[in-house]
């Protein structure tokens, strides 16, 4: 560790796996109630697990986005993080919050208050005090980091990374804008959702992924640079006017469906050139990096990222595609995979990558580490699979032939065993990597010669 303001990343990442961990179990009850359909209905009503499944997705990814920031940015700009102090109230507001939406809804209180009650759009639900909790946190944030980067070196990857955090930070503010009508209401909810995952957060993936070529690889940095700038202007030529692949179907005006299906069509070329940069500069490198978990990471989410988002997302997104499979188990098959690959993949990537640096060790725990991205990647890329014969089948029973929509559900129950099935693989990897990373046991590989199993 070169700088030591670097070290708050640490607890970043450790409040994103213990987040990570609540939300793959979470997934896994939810696959048991597609098994089940009374599982714990008393308890823990789907729509409520569902929502902290998801809403535990976005928080921990987007703490793990802050940890990596944390992290790189001195290294980048040659210099400490400006306020620890706040990096850490940052957090703590982020903590206080997520406990208060659990508690909310789980115990379902303040029904109906403006303030404190649930809000409820999805992957929106939080009450209106924990969003404005997200934004002063986000400012405290952007501050922090701005003053950090304004004081030291410029690089194309701080630029990147800083332009897609402000972004993703103002687009969080339509989630105050509600319009009661729900064509207008959707239209805006996009603008965060869907700009985030198309837009921003492309962005923050991109200069991530561009620092841990940079380091695995040691490939120039003028020629990582260059990936950039082209990556970043491809995700927002595409992803902006590609919000019109969610304008479809409700209520906005026809040339939608052109302007959707065109541009984001498109979509699938930042995702293509990612996974061809991080090849190329592997390929390219002359370094080679003891830290192999992190190598394997970086390449899984670039190729797992131009399937599941890339592919996947090109499967349904031609208005005259969706106008079938809209809303079915096709768009989970997607939701899911690209999720996984881009953002999953990513966090967990610069973790295997800074924890051992944190911890003042060399890379350690490599082989279990590998093993949990072939389980967790295997386990997600099954499910994907399962969700998608799932959802051809629907859309075919449902759309085309027109049955009734619980009638078709009885009739795809052997898919969500399946998607059960993956969904264990998938928490026995998460559980495997959060021990991977944390327990400390030293054990190099380096080439040519034997690993070293120190006394520990
Ligand atoms: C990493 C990037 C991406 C992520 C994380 C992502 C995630 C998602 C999720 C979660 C949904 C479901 C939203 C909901 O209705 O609740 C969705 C919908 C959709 N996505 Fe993506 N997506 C990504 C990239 C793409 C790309 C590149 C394309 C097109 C090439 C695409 C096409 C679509 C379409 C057409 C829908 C609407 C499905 C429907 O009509 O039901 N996505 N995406
Ligand atoms: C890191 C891994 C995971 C990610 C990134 C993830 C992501 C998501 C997302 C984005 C949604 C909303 C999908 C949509 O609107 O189309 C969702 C819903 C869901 N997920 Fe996951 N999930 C993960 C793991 C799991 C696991 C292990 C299971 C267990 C089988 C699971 C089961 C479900 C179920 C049942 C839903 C509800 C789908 C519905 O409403 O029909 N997920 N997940
Ligand atoms: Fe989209």
């Amino acid at each position: 560790m070169k700088y030591q303001t670097q070290k708050i990343a640490y607890a970043y990442f450790v409040v994103a796996m213990a987040l990570f961990a609540v939300q793959v179990t979470m997934g896994l009850i939810l696959g048991w109630i597609y098994v089940d359909g009374n599982f714990l209905s008393e308890i823990l009503p789907f729509n409520i697990g569902r929502m902290l499944h998801t809403n535990s997705l976005i928080v921990w990814l987007l703490l793990g986005f802050f940890g990596a920031a944390y992290y790189l940015v001195p290294e980048e700009s040659e210099r400490e993080i400006h306020s620890p102090t706040l990096a850490y109230l940052q957090l703590a507001i982020f903590v206080l919050g997520t406990a208060g939406v659990v508690l909310t809804y789980f115990f379902n209180l303040f029904e109906g208050n403006f303030l404190l009650g649930k809000e409820g759009r999805e992957f929106l639900e939080q009450p209106k005090w924990v969003k404005a909790g997200i934004v002063v946190a986000a400012l405290i944030f952007l501050f922090n980091i701005s003053m950090t980067v304004l004081k030291g070196k410029k690089t194309a990857i701080t630029n990147i990374l800083l332009l897609g955090l402000w972004g993703l930070a103002l687009l969080f503010l339509f989630a105050f804008v509600n319009p009661d009508n729900l064509g207008l209401d959707k239209m805006y909810w996009w603008y965060v959702v869907h700009l985030w995952v198309e837009g921003t957060w492309e962005l923050v993936m991109a200069s991530i992924l561009a620092f841990l070529m940079l380091k695995l690889t040691g490939v120039d940095r003028e020629v990582v640079e260059k990936w950039l700038y082209v990556i970043a202007a491809l995700a927002l030529f595409s992803g902006i006017l590609g919000t019109g692949h969610h304008y479809y179907w409700i209520g906005t005006p026809g040339y939608w469906q052109w302007i959707g299906s065109i541009f984001s069509s498109l979509e699938v070329i930042p995702f293509f050139a990612m996974m061809a940069f991080a090849f190329v500069m592997v390929w390219k490198g002359r370094r080679d990096h003891p830290n192999k978990a992190a190598l394997l990471w970086a390449l899984g989410c670039a190729t797992l990222a131009f399937f599941g988002a890339g592919v996947w997302g090109f499967l349904h997104t031609l208005h005259g595609v969706n106008y079938y499979t809209h809303g079915t188990q096709i768009t989970a098959a997607h939701g899911h995979l690209a999720f996984f690959g881009a953002y999953v993949s990513l966090n967990l990537a610069i973790i295997s990558y800074a924890m051992p640096v944190l911890k003042g060790r060399d890379p350690y725990n490599q082989v279990l580490n590998m093993a949990s991205f072939w389980l967790m990647s295997g386990g997600m890329t099954f499910m994907t699979f399962t969700l998608t014969f799932a959802g051809t089948v629907q859309t075919h029973l449902q759309r085309v032939n027109g049955e009734m929509y619980m009638d078709v559900q009885d009739q795809l129950w052997i898919f969500y065993v399946m998607r059960f099935g993956s969904g264990l693989a998938v928490v026995l990897g998460a559980v495997l990597f959060i021990y991977a990373v944390l327990a400390p046991r030293r054990e190099v590989i380096e080439p040519g010669a034997a690993a070293r199993t120190p006394a520990e």
